[in-house]
């Protein structure tokens, strides 16, 4: 399947946006893991986050949907039966790595494996802590990928001084934290993304963060209690970047993640320019939401490294598309990262900018991108999508300026947004799908 989109103007709306796709994965695991039934509204049902609760059902949570709502009931995580089983991931880094840090406390022995991209990424981050926690883990092939064998044990709490910036290796230990013996303290390099960390709090367990420290006492309990999951805001980043791109545009975009260990992706825009207004933050179990206010812009190059990078990491596609069309020279770097992701990011990146005729430069750690440098808008430009869900959205979005863009491969788009082109046409996007 591939998108094409051809120029548009007068994009306009108000509207909402399925779930976070970080907080979606999350709920369904903390409350598969609870006592007690739960309501779950807005929840993001994509690919990853459909992968997760099968998941979850094999280790004995009761799960229903009815009518969009997801209902949960916990097996409290004293009562988890002995089971061996395959578990999918798909395409999700998010669900295998936070998968395997509750295994790892659960008897019985589990293989999980992914898609071919999943199967790719590196899992020595997560085998790592894991063990020194008293773990049974490994990579069945001893390459550090998956697939991965756990058999489950009697665990203990660790101190952990992370050496990536990951929120899902800082997710995986709590899990596993969770299921047990003695404390567990982890410290991180740079403030990653939160969630597991509020939601914990949220459902009644003892935990306590200090910027990037956090403590937590092991076999604690949860307590399910409904979460109103607000819209998924790397999601919203593609509809905020068309908007922009648009003549003439303005859209609202309602009860959007608010979460600051998020929000770099607004922040950039800002210093590029962009015509963006917070109008409303309210708290929501524990996260917060906001409307969002986007008006088409002209947009300045920006420099981007350091601290921010984890704030807006799997927004960095889309930035770089955004300044292609943004007068001056951007620099990105520190985002060694983006090369562990879906598809090697920097590379893909590089290789779709180049079909526009943009001069980009590839680096270890980032790019430079310079911008407005293609040599016409009035033609059709084509790129690949090399099955990744955010190269495929950020770089459609170049039709909005071109005569036409198609992109090859789509369907990758389902793992995260399969809204996205209802969502786009609804605002008066040309879209369609091939
Ligand atoms: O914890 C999460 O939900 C995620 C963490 C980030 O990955 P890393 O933990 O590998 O940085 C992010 O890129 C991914 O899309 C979702
Ligand atoms: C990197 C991503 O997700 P995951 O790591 O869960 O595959 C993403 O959604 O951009």
């Amino acid at each position: 399947m591939n998108i094409i989109i051809k120029k548009s103007k007068n994009l306009k709306g108000e509207f909402n946006l399925p779930g976070d796709k970080s907080i979606s994965h999350r709920a369904a695991i903390l409350l598969s893991i609870s006592q007690g039934c739960a309501e779950v509204k807005n929840f993001l049902f994509s690919e990853d986050c459909l992968n997760t609760l099968k998941a979850m059902r094999i280790i004995g949570a009761d799960i229903k949907i009815e009518n969009g709502l997801l209902k949960i009931r916990g097996n409290n995580r004293n009562k988890i039966k002995d089971i061996n089983s395959f578990i999918y991931s798909g395409n999700s880094g998010t669900l295998m790595r936070l998968i395997c840090g509750l295994l790892s406390g659960i008897k019985g022995s589990f293989l999980i494996y992914g898609d071919d991209s999943l199967n790719n990424r590196p899992m020595e981050r997560i085998i790592k802590p894991i063990r020194m926690m008293g773990g049974d883990i490994k990579s069945i092939y001893n390459n550090g990928c998956s697939p991965i064998v756990v058999r489950g044990k009697e665990l203990h709490g660790i101190s952990y001084q992370m050496d990536v910036p990951s929120a899902q290796v800082k997710s995986c230990i709590m899990l596993a934290s969770i299921l047990a013996e003695g404390k567990t303290e982890i410290y991180e390099l740079e403030k990653t993304r939160d969630h597991t960390e509020r939601m914990l709090k949220y459902l009644g367990y003892n935990i306590d963060v200090n910027n990037n420290i956090i403590k937590m006492e092991c076999k604690g309990s949860l307590y399910s209690r409904d979460i109103i999951i607000p819209g998924d805001i790397s999601s919203a980043a593609f509809i905020i970047g068309g908007c922009i791109l648009a003549e003439s545009s303005e859209i609202i975009i309602k009860d959007v993640l608010f979460n600051k260990t998020r929000t770099g992706y607004l922040d950039v825009l800002k210093d590029m320019g962009a015509d963006i207004e917070i109008v409303e933050v309210r708290n929501l179990n524990n996260e917060e939401s906001a409307d969002i206010r986007i008006k088409s812009s002209r947009l300045k190059s920006v420099n981007i490294n350091g601290d921010i990078i984890v704030r807006l990491i799997d927004e960095l596609p889309l930035i770089a598309v955004l300044s292609s069309f943004a007068e001056g020279t951007t620099v990105i770097k520190g985002a060694k990262e983006l090369r562990k992701k879906e598809s090697d990011r920097i590379k893909t990146i590089i290789y779709n900018l180049k079909q526009m005729d943009i001069e980009a430069y590839e680096l270890d750690d980032g790019m430079i991108i310079k911008g407005c440098s293609f040599k016409n808008t009035k033609r059709k430009v084509f790129f690949n999508s090399f099955n990744d869900h955010r190269i495929a959205m950020a770089f459609s979005l170049a039709g909005i300026v071109f005569d036409e863009a198609e992109v090859i491969d789509c369907g990758c788009i389902n793992t995260s947004f399969p809204e996205f082109f209802k969502v786009m046409s609804s605002i008066g996007a040309d879209i369609r799908i091939k």
